[in-house]
């Protein structure tokens, strides 16, 4: 027997809808298929508000009004979601706003010198110091949001906050720290881990900072097939604080089930770039938080009297976020005369003009085009890669070179393309044998989450020789694990990889390779993010038009969380 066919999400949502209304029209039909299909592409919601079809959906009883019951809302002003994605939207929104208002009064004379000692000046003249001003929002509010491109100093600033707030505290505090991913977790731990050691505070303090961060799904543990997270408003998560990174990878159900696991005392500090890619699901939830930077000016009076002296800040007292949000602005990763550095800021502000001159008279050798055959480069790029591998297998070494070079680009296509072609040459030189997949040294990236093994999407392994045969060895903290290559979920070759999975992960040197024309796949955020996964150097291979229209374009996604915190 054969087994039927799933039905997509469009139809099994117009077949519910049939069943809710069988009068259904075609113009509601078309545009729940529309509706659904927006939200595969990463959109909240659609807007209605000058669409012909509004008056229909007005009329269908698939359709309420915010606070009904039906498979779509339409709100006022006249934005469309699924039921779902409204009731998220919407819960997230109130309950940020919630954590924004609160305020706790702070004993100055505890945290001036508090801070002073954890953010010293290098010059004697004090100077407007962002991330000594987000510690000292920390000290005094529930929710701070901290969003700054690499090496602006995210992880340094938070690690220091987390002294103040322990410093300060009567009781112990229970802090957690999290990330959407296993990859972006581990990178918290050990960051934060290096960072703890070196801070000027009491052992007491120190040690109760957290030492490891763990991904937000197990955090919350939200397990697939299991409905609900263990923790919700009912059984709300065991912390005073909790801090997460990557905050542009959440996507919005993500992050309205993190919220709804926050104990209502609790305070949350999210980190990230807002500039980056959004999350993979619907929403671009850090980017809408972080639309509108703006305090009230009784806060900048006190964050003056506390903190030292003010950047410009807007001043104007208006949206739910006023008081939590703050940007860090000054890399200290790339210096002043850094291409990568003066790259990010031109792509950001869509100056695609500004881009392909700056590659054409870089400032350095840090960025430029490449221009030989694509896999020539990669493999002589690889090469510390090969030369690893031709002292053996160890993983560490493995990871140590991979973390060298990577190729980007935008399409799965053209990555599997460039990691076959790699593959074909390895066979070529004897070193892969064609009718298998495995080879010593293979570099794979897992692509689904697999519980029972634990081992989840974006986790990266090397198969590594063993006297019994062949294994797959994955970090495990600071140590390895090892699999048989038959237990691995689905996974691939990873000497390339897509922007979208290179999030969370930084390369010496990188080489973005441009489609042949420009696609919906291609932006600013995605050329951004491939850009700044560069610590030493960038390249990007392809035609300067194509890289040009991906900065100047910058497709929006469709949602109501900016205006229901304005
Ligand atoms: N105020 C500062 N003064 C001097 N160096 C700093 C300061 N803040 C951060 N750094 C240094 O800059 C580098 C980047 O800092 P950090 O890792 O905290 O940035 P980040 O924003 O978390 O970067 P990424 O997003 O790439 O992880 C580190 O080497 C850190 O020690």
């Amino acid at each position: 027997m054969s087994t039927p066919p799933v039905p997509s999400l469009a139809d099994a949502l117009a077949e519910l809808a049939l069943r809710l209304d069988p009068a259904v029209s075609d113009t509601v039909l078309a545009v729940l298929h529309e509706l659904v299909a927006a939200s595969q592409a990463g959109h909240v919601c659609l807007p209605f508000a000058h669409r012909p079809e509004r008056p229909a959906l007005r009329a269908s009883p698939l359709v309420c009004r915010p606070g009904g019951y039906a498979p779509l809302v339409l709100d006022e002003a006249g934005r469309l979601y699924l039921a779902r994605h409204w009731y998220d939207e919407a819960r997230l929104a109130e309950r940020l706003a919630q954590l924004a208002r609160h305020q706790w009064p702070v004993n100055e004379a505890a945290l001036i010198p508090l801070l002073d000692a954890l953010f010293p000046q290098a010059s004697p003249q004090p100077q407007p110091d962002r991330q000594k001003l987000a510690a000292a929002l920390a000290a005094r509010q529930r929710l701070l949001i901290l969003s700054g491109g690499p090496g602006t100093g995210k992880t340094t600033t938070v690690v220091r906050l987390m002294a103040v707030l322990a410093s300060l505290s009567s009781r112990p505090l229970v802090m957690a720290m999290a990330a959407p991913t296993g990859k972006a977790a581990a990178r918290l731990s050990e960051s934060v881990s290096a960072a703890r050691d070196r801070l000027p505070v009491s052992d007491s303090v120190r040690r109760s900072l957290p030492a490891t961060a763990q991904t937000l799904h197990r955090l919350i543990g939200l397990f697939p097939g299991a409905g609900r997270p263990r923790h919700h408003a009912g059984n709300p998560l065991p912390v005073d604080v909790l801090v997460i990174d990557e905050a542009s990878m959440i996507d919005l159900s993500l992050m309205a089930r993190t919220l709804d696991a926050l104990p209502a005392h609790a305070r949350l500090i999210l980190l990230g770039d807002r500039d980056q890619l959004a999350s993979v699901e619907a929403g671009a939830v850090l980017g809408d938080l972080c639309q509108r930077v703006a305090f009230r000016p009784e806060t900048l009076a006190w964050l003056e009297r506390v903190a030292g002296p003010l950047p410009a800040l807007d001043a104007t007292d208006t949206g739910r976020l006023t008081d939590a949000v703050m940007l860090l602005t000054h890399s200290h990763r790339f210096a002043a005369g850094s291409g990568i550095g003066e790259m990010a800021r031109r792509v950001n502000e869509g100056d695609g003009a500004g881009v392909l001159d700056l590659l054409v008279h870089p400032p350095g050798d840090d960025i430029g085009w490449e221009r030989a055959v694509p896999l020539e480069v990669a493999w002589q790029a690889h090469a510390p890669y090969w030369a690893a591998l031709a002292q053996g297998t160890d993983p560490a070494a493995l990871a140590q070179a991979l973390s060298r070079f990577m190729v980007l680009a935008a399409e799965r296509r053209e990555v599997a393309a460039f990691n076959r072609a790699i593959e074909a040459r390895l066979e070529g030189d004897g070193h892969k044998r064609t009718d298998s997949d495995h080879y010593p040294g293979r570099p794979v990236m897992i692509t689904e989450n697999d519980y029972g093994v634990g081992l989840f999407n974006g986790d990266i392994g090397f198969v590594v020789q063993r006297p019994e045969g062949l294994r797959v060895a994955f970090a495990d903290g600071p140590a390895w694990r090892e699999i048989a290559p038959g237990r691995l979920p689905a996974h691939e070759t990873v000497f390339a990889m897509t922007v979208h999975k290179s999030q969370g992960s930084e390369f010496d040197a990188v080489l973005l390779v441009l489609p042949e024309t420009a696609g919906a796949q291609l932006d600013r955020a995605l050329v951004y993010t491939a850009l700044t996964r560069a610590r030493r150097h960038f390249r990007v291979l392809g035609a300067p038009e194509v890289l040009r229209a991906a900065i100047e374009s910058r497709p929006a996604r469709f949602s109501g969380l900016a205006d229901r915190l304005a």
